[in-house]
């Protein structure tokens, strides 16, 4: 579970985010969608501390990583803390991020090991069914070079599983992919929702966010101009902003 309340974040003192608030529930999927700068990503970023908040309080799982006072002054938890409380979460992203000079496999047991202490006799059978799970395991010794992109993205989905979150965040995980490597990566997606993944998935793929999340936001100008369950936002979205997005989608 993720509840955000109140979130503000400037850059160069430009207002990114200005009091965005968000509960997400346990095994819910919801999908973020809106122009290109809406801050989206940074919203997706603040939630694990891949950027600090300036303003609002972030519980994850029941559990405080960022609260600000009554002064607004914004305090973390201690590092050590933050870092198991955002642990909780496994994050992909547009660009992979894979490792390239090592294997599939030394990818996906790189942190179960490094970071969780998780011994190597343990973390390559994990590895290995995750690999499954995404239609892979034949690539295990190959390097991140002689993968297709959606190849590279269903590894970095086992590689962000392998850690074992209670919580998966995709940041655009399809944006960088020609079209017809999209389906595969949204296949894999789609069946961690099935198996009840809770999920928070930034993308610009309507049919995804229609057909899989079980709540649509839609951001624009650094706040939620308009959140709905899903079958009801595509059907009668109320704002006339978000109404002008999905025309100039098309
Ligand atoms: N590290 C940073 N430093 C300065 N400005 C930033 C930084 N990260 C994001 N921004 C700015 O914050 C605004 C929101 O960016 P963000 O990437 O969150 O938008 P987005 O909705 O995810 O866009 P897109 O769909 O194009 O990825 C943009 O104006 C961007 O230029």
């Amino acid at each position: 579970m993720i509840s955000a309340r109140n979130i503000r974040k400037q850059f160069g003192g430009v207002d990114v985010l200005r009091g965005v608030s968000l509960e997400l529930g346990k095994g819910e999927v919801i999908a973020v969608i809106g122009p290109s700068g809406s801050g989206k990503s940074t919203f997706l970023r603040c939630l694990n501390q891949l950027e600090t908040i300036d303003r609002g309080d972030i519980e994850i799982e029941g559990e405080i990583l960022a609260s600000t006072d009554s002064h607004g002054i914004c305090r973390y938890a201690p590092d050590k803390e933050a870092r198991r409380i955002c642990r909780k979460m496994g994050m992909v992203f547009q660009q992979f991020n894979l490792f390239p000079h090592l294997t599939v496999l030394q990818n996906i047991i790189e942190a179960p090991i490094t970071v969780k202490g998780m011994s190597r006799e343990a973390a390559v059978p994990l590895a290995q069914e995750l690999l499954r799970k995404v239609g892979l395991l034949e690539k295990c010794d190959s390097h991140p070079s002689r993968l297709s992109g959606g190849q590279k993205q269903r590894v970095a989905i086992a590689r962000a599983l392998a850690m074992e979150p209670d919580i998966m965040l995709f940041d655009e995980p399809t944006s960088a992919l020609d079209p017809e490597l999209t389906g595969e990566v949204l296949r894999s997606m789609r069946q961690l929702a099935d198996e009840h993944m809770t999920m928070l998935v930034v993308t610009h793929e309507m049919a995804f966010a229609r057909d899989v999340s079980s709540r649509v936001i839609f951001m624009d100008g650094g706040e939620i101009v308009e959140e709905q369950p899903a079958a009801s936002f595509f059907a009668n979205p109320l704002q006339p902003r978000t109404r002008a997005f999905l025309n100039h989608l098309g």
